[in-house]
């Protein structure tokens, strides 16, 4: 088991969003969250990430098995994308980045610094840095936004070759991605009864950060 969750709730500027999730996570499963705007998907995917702590409940798995994609994808604008992969290489000491840079259909972009990539360029490259992790728990918010329909393909099999590779991910996305294989969690059911904030309301910075 790579991840377990029990029992749990998360909250965001200190209101419960979601309560009562469990769900586990084996070598070569991928879980996807579905649920309307707002639900708590991605504080959800936060928790699970270790970025924030659980309201109530639990989660079981090694913070250092988990690799996060999130919305904003992190790159290095001044650095080329091969460089970005190489960094982030170094950094986690997985695989090489050749098969990576493949995989994203990046090569013919490998010399291009980050910032000169498009939307969905960038969200290629952002994906690729996940192969060159060597992490086996994929956690990803909203994977596809920007991609084109053969990107969305390629990142469809990228996910089933990690799954085949014993890998598993965690995903939160509002579209078909085409992995039929793929257990579905619909967080409508665990919507928190609605309560009083906990605190005082979250900071100016903190709504728009
Ligand atoms: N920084 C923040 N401060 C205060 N409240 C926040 C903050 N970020 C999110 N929220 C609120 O927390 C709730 C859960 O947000 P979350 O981003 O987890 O939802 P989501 O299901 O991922 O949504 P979407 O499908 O739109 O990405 C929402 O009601 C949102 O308005």
């Amino acid at each position: 088991m790579l991840v377990r969750v029990h029992d749990l709730a998360v909250s965001r500027g200190g209101r419960r969003a979601i309560e009562g999730v469990g769900f586990t996570l084996s070598a070569g499963e991928a879980l996807i969250l579905r649920g309307p705007n707002g639900i708590g998907k991605t504080t959800l995917l936060r928790t699970v990430a270790g970025l924030q702590p659980p309201t109530q409940g639990r989660i079981e798995a090694d913070p250092d098995a988990i690799a996060y994609a999130a919305h904003a994808d992190g790159l290095k604008g001044a650095l080329s994308v091969a460089e970005n992969l190489r960094f982030w290489r170094a950094v986690f000491g997985g695989p090489p980045v050749e098969p990576a840079l493949a995989a994203m259909n990046l090569i013919a972009l490998a010399e291009r610094p980050a910032a000169m990539l498009s939307a969905g360029q960038k969200r290629r490259l952002g994906l690729a840095r996940l192969l060159v992790t060597g992490r086996p728990v994929w956690v990803l918010d909203e994977p596809t936004v920007s991609l084109d329909a053969g990107s969305v393909a390629l990142f469809a099999g990228a996910v089933r070759a990690h799954l085949a590779a014993q890998g598993a991910a965690l995903i939160a996305t509002h579209i078909d991605l085409g992995l039929p294989e793929a257990r579905v969690l619909d967080l409508g059911a665990h919507k928190a009864a609605a309560t009083a904030p906990a605190r005082a309301p979250a900071s100016f910075d903190e709504v728009f950060g």
